[in-house]
């Protein structure tokens, strides 16, 4: 599904090249659930953007089901995105001016996704997180541990191949850390949903079938 050959990323300072990521070959197969760990500054949210489209690397090759990300134009990258990857952020990134349905809607309305479909799945996601009392309320009156179901179930919405996330535990309590690493692993079980996160603690990744690690941007293991 991933295909990632000889990655680099750097930032040109004063002449200099400041390398973020170096050598990054690797590939992902659908139904992993990968966890990407190393110490502050590896460069372990640069790749997960790299592989989200958020970012570009400056060489080598990224393949995203079958396609040469490298080549595509911008149109093109924001629909393969949209159409197959699900982003979850460690600060939620909920517009807090729209309430919990309608935050998981708007994916649905950037697919032009018909508005008896929008809300039959609206209220699927709302049932199997078990927030359905909450869809009216604004993200400022829900716990940390509810904001970041909802942005679970904003990515999940539109049926993506592959969930994204970066720290997606790192402002929870571990209680909630729990709840939301359970959830992962089911949809990664059932539904064969490929995962990829970021993360600093062990115990989350236990939740993985594998870790890469990153050190200085290079893969070490
Ligand atoms: N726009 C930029 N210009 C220059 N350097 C950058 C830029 N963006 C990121 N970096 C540098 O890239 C390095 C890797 O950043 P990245 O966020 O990928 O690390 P990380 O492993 O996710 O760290 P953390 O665990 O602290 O979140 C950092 O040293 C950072 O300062």
């Amino acid at each position: 599904m991933i295909k990632l050959e000889n990655i680099e990323k750097y930032y040109a300072n004063k002449g200099l090249k400041n390398y973020i990521l170096r050598h990054v070959t690797t590939t992902i197969n659908a139904g992993e659930f990968v966890s990407i760990m190393g110490p502050s500054g590896a460069g372990k949210s640069t790749l997960l953007n790299i592989i989200g489209m958020l970012e570009e690397p400056t060489y080598g090759l990224y393949e995203f089901m079958g396609e040469n990300i490298t080549q595509l134009n911008e149109r093109k990258r924001i629909e393969l995105y949209r159409n197959h990857i699900g982003f979850v952020f460690q600060a939620y990134h909920l517009i807090d001016e729209m309430t919990v349905a309608e935050n998981i809607e708007a994916p649905l309305l950037y697919k032009k996704v018909g508005s008896a479909e929008r809300k039959s799945r609206v209220a699927d996601m709302l049932d199997r997180f078990n927030i359905v009392g909450k869809k009216d309320l604004f993200p400022n009156q829900l716990s940390g541990g509810q904001q970041q179901l909802v942005g679970i179930a904003r990515a999940v919405v539109a049926q993506p191949a592959i969930i994204l996330a970066d720290e997606p535990t790192g402002n929870l309590q571990s209680a909630q850390a729990l709840q939301i690493m359970e959830l992962f692993q089911t949809l990664n079980k059932t539904e064969n949903m490929t995962i990829i996160q970021v993360t600093h603690s062990e115990a989350n990744a236990a939740y993985g079938s594998r870790i890469l690690n990153l050190q200085d941007g290079l893969i070490i293991k």
